[in-house]
C-alpha cells in the first residue's frame, strides 16, 4: 500500500540517507576517497593506518606531532583489563569470532571510564579505545581459543605490526607489516555500507557510542558483507585445485550460487581495493613460495567475470593475501573490524555532530481492515 512517502526502493539502492564529508565512493570511475584524498595516493605516499585514522576522525592529514600523539594514545590503550580477559576466559572456544566481538565490545563499553558522557572529547577518546582494543580482543581470544595466554602490546609498534605481535608472541617481517597496513587502510571506511548504516542509525537514536560499534560488528558478520572474505577462502579450499577451479566456478554458476567475493552495490568498475590486495595476494604467495592460492584466484577472476561480467570486491584477494600471511580464515571478517572501526567512529561522531533520528518508512503490504474474530471462534 502506498504511503505519503517516496516509492519502496529494494535494498534501498542509490538512495541518499545523509550528506557526509568522510568518503566518497564514485562507483562509475572506479575512485575510493577519505576525506578528500584518493586510496591510492595514500598507499603512494606510505600513509600509516594511524594516520588514516586520523584523517577520517578530523578530516585533515596530521602533521608530524600531532600523528606520534594519536599513534602513542592508542598504543596505550591496547591493553585489555582484568574483567575483559575474565570474559574472553569464559567464553565457549569454538565461539564464532565475530560474535566473541560483539559480545566483547559491547562488554567494554560497561568499564569504558568515559561511559555516560557525550561531549565530542569523550567520544573520541571513547573511538581511541575502540581502534586499541578490538585487535586486542580478536588475537586475545584466539590465543585463549588455543590454550595460549594473551600477549601483552608492545606500545613501540605500529598497529599493523602489534596485531602479529598480539597474535603470535612475534614481530611480523618488514613485508607482513606493509602489506597488513595497507590493507587497514584500505578496509577503513565505505561510506554508507551496511554495517556503518547501522551504526548510524543506533548513533542516531542519540544511543551511545558502544551500541552503535556494537551494531555494526553485528552487521558486518553477514557474508553479503564484511563476511564474505572468510567465505572467499572456504571456497578456494574447497576447490583445492588450480585445475578444477574453472569448472566448479562454472558449475556453482550453472546452480545460480553467488561467488563469494564478486559483486557489489555501488561500482560499476573494478573496486579500486581490489587492485592493491590483488598486486599484495601475488607478493605474498610469491615470498611464501606458494602462488597456488593467487594462480586458482585469478582464474576464480577470469571465470567469473566472462561468465557474469562481475569484478572482484574487496573480499575476494585479501582471502588469498591473509591465507599466505599465515593469518587464520576465522579471523578474516574480525580483521575487518579492526580496521573498519576507524570509518565506523567517524560516522558515528559526524552522526553526533549533525544529527536527526534515522527512521524511513515501510510500504505496507498487509491487510488493513481485518475483522477481529473471538479466540473461542477461530
Ligand atoms: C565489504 C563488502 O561488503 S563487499 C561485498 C561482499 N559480499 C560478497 O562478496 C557476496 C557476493 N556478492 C553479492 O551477494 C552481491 O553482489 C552484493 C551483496 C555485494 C551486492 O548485492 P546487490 O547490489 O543487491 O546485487 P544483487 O545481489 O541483486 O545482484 C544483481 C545480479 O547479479 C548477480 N550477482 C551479484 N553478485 C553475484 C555473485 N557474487 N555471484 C553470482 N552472481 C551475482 C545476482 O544474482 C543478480 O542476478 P539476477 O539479476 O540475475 O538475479
Ligand atoms: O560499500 C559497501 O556496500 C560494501 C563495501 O564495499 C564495504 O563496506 O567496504
Amino acid at each position: 500500500m502506498a504511503n505519503d512517502s517516496t516509492a519502496f526502493v529494494a535494498g534501498l539502492e542509490d538512495v541518499v540517507a545523509n550528506t557526509s564529508n568522510i568518503c566518497f565512493v564514485d562507483g562509475k570511475e572506479g575512485r575510493l576517497v577519505y576525506q578528500g584524498y584518493d586510496i591510492h595516493d595514500l598507499i603512494a605516499g606510505h600513509a600509516t593506518f594511524e594516520e588514516v585514522i586520523y584523517l577520517l576522525w578530523h578530516g585533515k592529514l596530521p602533521n608530524k606531532t600531532e600523528l606520534q600523539q594519536l599513534t602513542q594514545e592508542i598504543a596505550n590503550e591496547r591493553k585489555l583489563d582484568e574483567p575483559t580477559l575474565k570474559l574472553l576466559k569464559s567464553l565457549p572456544k569454538n565461539s564464532n569470532a565475530m560474535e566473541v566481538l560483539r559480545t566483547a565490545v559491547s562488554f567494554l563499553g560497561l568499564y569504558d571510564p568515559d561511559e555516560g558522557h557525550e561531549t565530542l572529547e569523550a567520544n573520541l577518546r571513547k573511538a581511541t579505545r575502540l581502534v586499541a582494543k578490538i585487535p586486542a580482543l580478536v588475537t586475545g581470544f584466539e590465543r585463549i581459543r588455543q590454550g595460549l595466554e594473551p600477549v601483552q602490546p608492545d606500545t613501540t609498534l605500529s598497529a599493523a605490526a602489534d596485531f602479529f605481535y598480539q597474535l603470535n608472541g612475534k614481530k611480523p617481517t618488514e613485508f607482513e607489516e606493509k602489506a597488513f597496513n595497507i590493507a587497514l587502510i584500505l578496509h577503513a571506511d565505505h561510506e554508507l555500507n551496511a554495517s556503518t548504516f547501522s551504526a548510524r542509525v543506533t548513533a542516531g537514536t542519540l544511543s551511545d557510542m558502544y551500541s552503535a560499534i556494537t551494531s555494526a560488528v553485528g552487521t558486518l558478520k553477514g557474508p553479503l558483507h564484511g563476511g564474505a572474505n572468510e567465505q572467499v577462502m572456504k571456497m578456494l579450499l574447497e576447490i583445492g585445485d588450480i585445475n578444477k577451479a574453472e569448472a566448479w566456478i562454472e558449475n556453482a554458476l550453472e546452480q545460480k550460487k553467488k561467488i563469494m567475493g564478486f559483486g557489489h552495490r555501488v561500482y560499476r568498475t573494478e573496486d579500486p581495493r581490489a587492485t592493491h590486495l590483488r598486486q599484495l595476494s601475488k607478493q605474498a604467495g610469491e615470498l611464501k613460495g606458494e602462488t597456488k592460492w593467487f594462480e586458482m584466484s585469478q582464474i576464480v577472476e577470469r571465470v567469473v567475470k566472462e561468465k557474469k561480467g562481475l569484478n572482484p570486491n574487496v573480499d575476494f584477494y585479501s582471502a588469498s593475501m591473509y591465507y599466505s600471511l599465515g593469518l587464520p580464515t576465522h579471523l578474516y571478517t574480525p580483521i575487518f573490524a579492526c580496521s573498519r572501526i576507524a570509518g565506523w567512529t567517524a560516522h558515528v561522531l559526524e552522526q553526533y555532530q549533525n544529527n536527526r533520528l534515522i527512521r524511513p518508512r515501510a510500504e505496507y503490504t498487509g491487510l488493513t481492515h481485518a475483522q477481529f474474530v473471538p479466540i473461542e471462534q477461530r
